[in-house]
């Protein structure tokens, strides 16, 4: 971000919280978000991730403390999953337009911010983990929204997309100048980039920067050992080439992945959420 431009405040939580019955799901939580900057959720399943990124976006009313949002906040939302009935045909193009009417011109415009133009005759039900992904960020960014909120955006997909994909997250955040606001269920990549880190755990576990969360004793704490390594964080370097798509050069093909720290990268269980 420029230091010197003055920071627009987009949502700000305080000492937020939601309360089912006797239950808390989250609670203390404060949080800014500003545009240009890039907020990442992480924190254990349960731990609240989710309710958070609610009461940011106005799904959920806190029931403690408060949540204001600057009027008029145009919100983009990647979700975790997706309903579609994956047995009828759909096009990306009509993907585009399933929940709002939009200028054949608006729908190019977004796919082309995503690499993803050539994909829009494209069947959805053929498209890779990494396409389906771009696909369904131009869908939250055609209404060109201040803030963009994005549901672990890189399930799905391998670990060279995972790059490719952190490397549209920054380039969106670059050019759109929207806020981002980012919620990493599986804990194993944060990108470097990340304004602020949040670590969740029914509270707010510890925050700041990516590494000084992985430094941090709570964070190691609730982690344990191999926290250290299970928090890897996405350096981006221009050190290598990307596709027209912004697919990153294979290896041996002017790309290097050795700035990446990625001691341990499980990408077990990651498929389509559909
Ligand atoms: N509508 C609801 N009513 C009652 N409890 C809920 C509701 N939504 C979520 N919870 C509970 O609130 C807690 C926080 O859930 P949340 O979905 O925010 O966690 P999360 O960190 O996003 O988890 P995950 O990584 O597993 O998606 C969980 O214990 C969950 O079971």
């Amino acid at each position: 971000m420029d230091a010197l431009a003055p920071k627009e405040t987009l949502i700000t939580l305080s000492n937020a919280g939601v309360q089912r019955g006797a239950r808390t799901l989250v609670s203390g939580v404060d949080l800014t978000i500003s545009r240009g900057e890039i907020v990442t959720l992480i924190g254990p399943n349960g731990s609240g991730k989710s309710t958070t990124a609610k009461l940011a976006t106005g799904v959920l009313r806190p029931t403690m403390g408060s949540v204001t949002r600057k009027p008029g906040l145009k919100i983009g939302y990647v979700p975790q999953k997706l309903t579609i009935d994956w047995t009828l045909p759909l096009t990306v193009e009509r993907l585009m337009t399933l929940t709002g009417r939009h200028a054949a011109g608006d729908i190019d415009e977004a796919l082309e911010a995503v690499g993803a133009r050539r994909l829009l005759k494209a069947a959805v039900q053929e498209l890779s983990g990494g396409e389906f992904q771009r696909v369904l960020f131009a869908r939250a960014m055609i209404r060109k929204p201040d803030l963009l909120v994005l549901d672990e955006p890189v399930q799905g997909v391998d670990f060279s997309g995972e790059v490719a994909l952190y490397e549209l997250v920054r380039q969106i955040r670059d050019t759109t100048r929207s806020g981002i606001l980012m919620i990493s269920h599986d804990l194993h990549v944060v990108m470097a980039e990340t304004d602020t880190v949040i670590c969740l755990n029914g509270h707010v576990c510890c925050r700041g920067t990516p590494s000084a969360v992985k430094r941090s004793p709570e964070y190691l704490k609730l982690f344990g050992e191999r926290a250290a390594s299970t928090l890897a964080i996405y350096q981006h370097h221009h050190d290598h080439e990307h596709q027209d798509d912004g697919c990153v050069v294979p290896d041996g093909h002017a790309h290097d992945h050795g700035d990446h720290e990625h001691d341990h990268h499980d990408h077990a269980g990651h498929g389509h959420a559909h």
